[in-house]
Formats: structure tokens, C-alpha cells, sequence
């Protein structure tokens, strides 16, 4: 595990706009981490609507959320959310190696950055800690998605 996170981005999120797509397996989880996700980017100045969701079946199908969303050109970054638990096979770790490379691809083919925030456990106490717990990974990937909602408004992509 690291803690070792950079800080919160000094980035106001006025104007700047971001899609999300959820997964509903797990859902406790994933609308734990969303809620936190969208406190952290409201406290940084976002506004409520800016903020779309979208929320789909499985980590499996974030990816494909992700890429319409980016594709529509109205998002200043696209985050993606899941939690992936270990069952009695290996099933979450090719899920997670797979949404993990479609995200990257998604984020370089559209020009809109995209936050991978799909978490891969092994327990069901490890992704309580990281969603729910002392662990705030929704914060984090909201301070990961300023930057770069604020680094593509600078830099520019293809939208
Ligand atoms: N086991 C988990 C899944 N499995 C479902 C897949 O993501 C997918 O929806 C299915 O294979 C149909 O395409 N999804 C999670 O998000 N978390 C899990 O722990
Ligand atoms: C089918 C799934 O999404 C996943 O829960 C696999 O679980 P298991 O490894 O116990 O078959």
C-alpha cells in the first residue's frame, strides 16, 4: 500500500467540467468513493453541474462509459470508477490489467485525460479501507483530476 499521494493540486474547479462512469458492482463501495470523489472536487469549487455521472454494470464496461464520454468533447477530464474484489479466481486481476490499458488508450486516442480510479483488492477489507475508510482514495483521484482537467485546459488536447 502507499499513502505517499501528492497533495491537493492548488487548482479552483470553477468552470471546469468532468464526466464520471461508475460501476455498479460493489455498489456500496463505488457510491462511497463517488461521494467522496465529488466532495473533494465540489470543495475545490466544482459546481453540481458540472459533475455528470453515469453508471454502468461492471468495471468491465467503464471503459466504453469512459470513451463516450470523452468523446463528446464537453469534459475537461473523464473519471473512472470500480472496485474490484478477489473471488475464488483470478478474474478482478484480468479485469483490472484490461480496464486499466482501455482507460490509458481511451485518454491518449480522445485527448481527454482520463483518472483511473478502479480499485483492485484482494479482500473485501482492503477496498472498505480505500472507499469507506482511513484510506481516501475518492480524494485522491479528485486532486488527480483537477491537475489534469487544469493541465489539459492549458495545454490543450484534440477537443
Ligand atoms: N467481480 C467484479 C466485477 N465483475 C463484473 C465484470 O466487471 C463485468 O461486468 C462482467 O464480466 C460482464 O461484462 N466487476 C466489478 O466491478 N467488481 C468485481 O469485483
Ligand atoms: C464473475 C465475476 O465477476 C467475479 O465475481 C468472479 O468471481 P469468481 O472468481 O469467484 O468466479
Amino acid at each position: 500500500m502507499s499513502l505517499d499521494a501528492p497533495s491537493k493540486p492548488q487548482v479552483s474547479g470553477a468552470g471546469l467540467r468532468f464526466g464520471i462512469a461508475a460501476a455498479r458492482f460493489n455498489e456500496d463501495l463505488v457510491t462511497s468513493l463517488l461521494n467522496r470523489l465529488q466532495a473533494s472536487l465540489q470543495a475545490s469549487g466544482v459546481k453540481a453541474k458540472d459533475l455528470v455521472v453515469v453508471r454502468v454494470h461492471g468495471s468491465h464496461e467503464v471503459p466504453w462509459a469512459a470513451a463516450r464520454l470523452a468523446a463528446g468533447r464537453r469534459f475537461d477530464c473523464v473519471i473512472a470508477l470500480g472496485v474490484l474484489i478477489g473471488g475464488d479466481t483470478n478474474h478482478h486481476e484480468m479485469v483490472g490489467q484490461s480496464v486499466s490499458h482501455a482507460l490509458q488508450r481511451v485518454a491518449l486516442d480522445s485527448g481527454v485525460p482520463v483518472i483511473n480510479g478502479v480499485i483492485v483488492t484482494d479482500t473485501p477489507a482492503q477496498a472498505r479501507a480505500r472507499c469507506a475508510g482511513r484510506i481516501n482514495r475518492g480524494a485522491e483521484f479528485a486532486h488527480a483530476a483537477l491537475a489534469m482537467a487544469a493541465l489539459k485546459r492549458k495545454l490543450g488536447g484534440k477537443s
